[in-house]
């Protein structure tokens, strides 16, 4: 076996000494004192931590036929889902159709029938970045959202706190969170207690009560595309598409109701929280960077226009701010949901049991000085020429192998886009107390969680001239009305 603690006794194992929170930490101690591949045994269940990016990409990319599963999500798949949520689902025949759907819409070529749209919301999110600065935080999960809505449903989000496709979501994502805490329900070690009858097992009802409440507002929104559809109205969305591909995908309307939850669940935090950390880092370590940015911006694009999506190849800088953001504050900071093998194998020597349950922590993976140095620096230096590193993105944000996100490319086009404008359109940096003295940011300060995004800070964000300021209300007016069509 890996090398990896003593476990404190044969039936919790290591679980006593899993910190409850930001357990991220303690893994990447462990990585540093016994190495890229350590043990533990988390009740009885065999766990793998991996903490460098080599030996994630040969464990879960080069064995990725047998290391793409997941462990039993008995409480969130199993009572709460009806094992209909991909994310969580083992590598079966139903994951396998989920992820043939997601591959479809989301592949690098799919998702540059999204590019309009991103470059509608992020006309708007500048916008809104001029008018109201403080409420920063805010108008990225806008932008997020009404991305990931419009893209599944069609249909635009224009108020985070009272839309109803956002609030129904944010609160199954909030239950979904609250019941996938590690030891929290017995049921997860011991699976027998499930042939319990109901009157016995009370920790089941409110999931199941969520469970209804998911089938009901999953399947009528599909039935609302379903009706656009019949009248001649229904924009182009991933749920329009499984719905025209329904016979050839082979699923059913509840599994079509459920695939078209998979955007919000797992692209709006992700996305909001990754443009969050480069904000933060804007504020922390803006004189290092945003100068020589700007210049490039302002050599390529110039003062009169916005950058868009054709500049990309043309601001090496600009893509080196992005690849430096998505390293330096993972915000799937664990690696995403945890993978589970399907057979026993061997890696360097050390067994590695079937069942076992695999954690590619990024926050150890991405801030090491091996392949880091000085790895709390935000330096986007680092990614102005190729580095010996494996994979195509030369970090590993977005995961590995058979699991690999498969909204990568629609998430890396809306962090592309939205830094290459905000720096364009604003300079950021510190923000000021009312004495004027300059508040300080803490790099450190981020939620515990399942994503791990910044906690709020104070940031000054100001139009970089009239111009500047000029163009980005005259983009937004003329994006409002290209978006109407978004509306009903
Ligand atoms: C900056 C944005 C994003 C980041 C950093 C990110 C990161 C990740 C990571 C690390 C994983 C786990 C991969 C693994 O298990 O090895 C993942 C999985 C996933 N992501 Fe993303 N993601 C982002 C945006 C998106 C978006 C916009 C979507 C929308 C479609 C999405 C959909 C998914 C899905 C469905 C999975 C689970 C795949 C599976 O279980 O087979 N992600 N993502």
């Amino acid at each position: 076996l890996p090398p990896g603690p003593a476990p404190t006794s044969w039936l919790v194992g290591n679980r006593n000494q899993v910190p409850s929170r930001k357990p991220w930490r303690w893994f990447q101690e462990l990585n540093d004192q016994y190495g890229p591949v350590v043990y533990l045994q988390l009740g009885r269940t065999p766990t793998v931590v991996i903490g460098s990016a080599q030996a994630a990409w040969d464990i879960l990319e080069k064995k990725s036929p047998v290391t793409s599963s997941r462990p039993r999500f008995i409480m969130g798949q199993e009572i709460m889902s009806n094992n209909m949520r991909g994310l969580m689902s083992s590598n079966n025949a139903f994951w396998r159709r989920w992820r043939r759907a997601l591959h479809t819409s989301f592949m690098q070529k799919a998702s540059d029938t999204y590019k309009p749209i991103q470059n509608l919301e992020s006309k708007q999110l500048l916008a809104e970045l001029a008018r109201t600065p403080a409420k920063y935080r805010e108008h990225l999960e806008r932008y997020a959202t009404s991305v990931a809505v419009v893209v599944t449903y069609g249909r635009r989000v224009h108020n985070i706190y009272n839309d109803e496709v956002v609030c129904l979501n944010r609160q199954t994502n909030e239950f979904l969170t609250s019941v996938n805490i590690p030891g929290k329900y017995l049921v997860e070690s011991i699976p027998a207690l499930l042939y319990l009858p109901n009157f016995l097992t009370p920790w089941r009802t409110a999931a199941l009560e969520q469970r209804a409440r998911d089938i009901g507002y999953l399947t009528r929104l599909v039935e609302e595309v379903k009706a656009k559809m019949a009248s001649g109205r229904a924009q182009p969305s991933f749920c329009r598409l499984l719905l025209e591909e329904r016979e050839k995908n082979e699923m059913s309307d509840l599994e079509i109701g459920y695939t078209c939850g998979t955007p919000f669940g797992a692209g709006v935090e992700t996305t909001a929280g990754t443009l969050s950390s480069f904000m933060l880092a804007c504020a922390a370590f803006g004189p290092s960077f945003i100068p020589k940015a700007q210049k490039e911006l302002d050599a390529v694009v110039g003062p009169d226009r916005l950058p868009t999506f054709e500049d990309f190849d043309d601001l090496p800088f600009i893509r080196a701010i992005v690849n430096e953001t998505l390293r330096w504050r993972p915000v799937a900071v664990l690696g995403g949901t945890p993978h589970s093998s399907t057979e026993d194998f061997t890696y360097e020597g050390m067994f590695i049991p079937k069942g076992s349950t695999i954690i590619a922590n990024l926050w150890g993976i991405h801030l090491n000085s091996a392949d880091f140095p000085e790895p709390h620096r935000f330096d986007p230096e680092r990614f102005m020429s190729k580095r010996n590193y494996p994979g195509p993105w030369q970090h590993s944000s977005f995961g590995y192998g058979r699991r690999v996100c498969p909204g990568m490319h629609l998430g890396s086009n809306s962090i592309y886009i939205n830094i290459a404008r905000i720096l364009w359109g604003f300079n950021l940096g510190k923000a000021s107390d009312e004495n004027g003295q300059e508040i300080d940011v803490d790099i450190f300060a981020y939620t515990d969680g399942f994503n791990s995004v910044p906690q709020p800070f104070a940031i000054s964000i100001t139009p970089r001239s009239q111009g500047h300021l000029a163009i980005i209300e005259r983009e937004n007016e003329n994006a409002q009305e290209e978006m109407k069509a978004y509306d009903s």
